[in-house]
């Protein structure tokens, strides 16, 4: 069975039919990319499955059990992490601390507990600050460990919002845009970081318009168009796909 399945999945704003009758399977440990044009569809997708809006009809299964209309947080404890397309990062706070936000949002279910700060939860407060450590060496910040949010570049805060969904400890990551306003030298990185995300056993859902990165990262790629499932296939299918050709890359030849 597919990790995610995905099953005509619609949803309307008001006339705006941002998704419709969308339906695809994720196999656990690949690499998986949604593309499209502007306004196709892709972030309502995420928005969708990671449970920020629910859908107007149809169903998504996580491991053969059903969690449309889920909340986020409780998708994130069931292993769905995600990134935003425009950073949400909380700057009043440390590097490390984002990171650490990733860890109770798996961990807490009860915030007037972690409020009274018991013995027993700052001894685990330790732990996820390591845990945290570990995971921003992991993503390339290692000399960030003790910097405040405000201080880093825009490209160290992408990698920070994705040490924070990884602290999650998930088994799929939603990924939007994670090259959006990079410089060369960074895209290349993030190329190298999604790689060993999914290396790491993590199943990596990718929303990118750097179409050098979706194909070369990408075991399966998704083609939005208008809301619709236009093609999905491998990367030299899709490139190969007339209507993918006319409706999109065609465009940007
Ligand atoms: N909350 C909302 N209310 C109303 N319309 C919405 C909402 N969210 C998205 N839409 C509309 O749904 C369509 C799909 O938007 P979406 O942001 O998902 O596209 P996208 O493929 O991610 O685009 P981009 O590549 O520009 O990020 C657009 O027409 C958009 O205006």
């Amino acid at each position: 069975m597919s990790l995610l399945q995905v099953r005509n999945l619609s949803i309307h704003f008001g006339g705006v039919k941002a998704v419709q009758n969308v339906s695809f399977d994720i196999d656990a440990g690949i690499v998986y990319s949604v593309i499209g044009p502007n306004g196709a569809g892709k972030t309502t997708l995420f928005n969708l499955i990671t449970g920020v809006y629910k859908p107007t009809s149809g169903e998504i299964r996580l491991d053969g059990e059903a969690i449309h209309g889920r909340a986020p947080s409780e998708l994130a404890r069931r292993g769905v992490a995600r990134t935003f397309q425009n950073l949400q990062i909380c700057m009043n706070m440390s590097a490390i601390e984002n990171v650490m936000v990733g860890a109770h949002l798996r961990l807490d279910r009860n915030p007037f507990k972690a409020a009274l700060r018991l013995p027993s939860l700052r001894r685990r407060d330790r732990e996820l600050r390591a845990e945290a450590a570990q995971l921003m060496d992991f993503v390339g910040l290692g000399q960030y460990v003790a910097a405040r949010a405000d201080a880093m570049s825009y490209g160290a805060l992408k990698r920070l919002e994705i040490a924070r969904a990884l602290a999650m400890k998930p088994r799929l990551i939603f990924l939007d845009e994670p090259a959006a306003g990079l410089n060369p030298k960074e895209t290349i990185e993030v190329d190298a970081l999604v790689r060993k995300i999914a290396d790491s056993g993590v199943t990596v859902v990718l929303v990118e318009h750097d179409m050098k990165m979706v194909m070369n990262l990408s075991d399966r790629i998704l083609v939005l168009d208008y809301g619709k499932k236009l093609a999905e296939g491998s990367g030299a299918e899709v490139r190969a796909n007339p209507d993918v050709i006319a409706a999109y890359l065609g465009t940007h030849a």
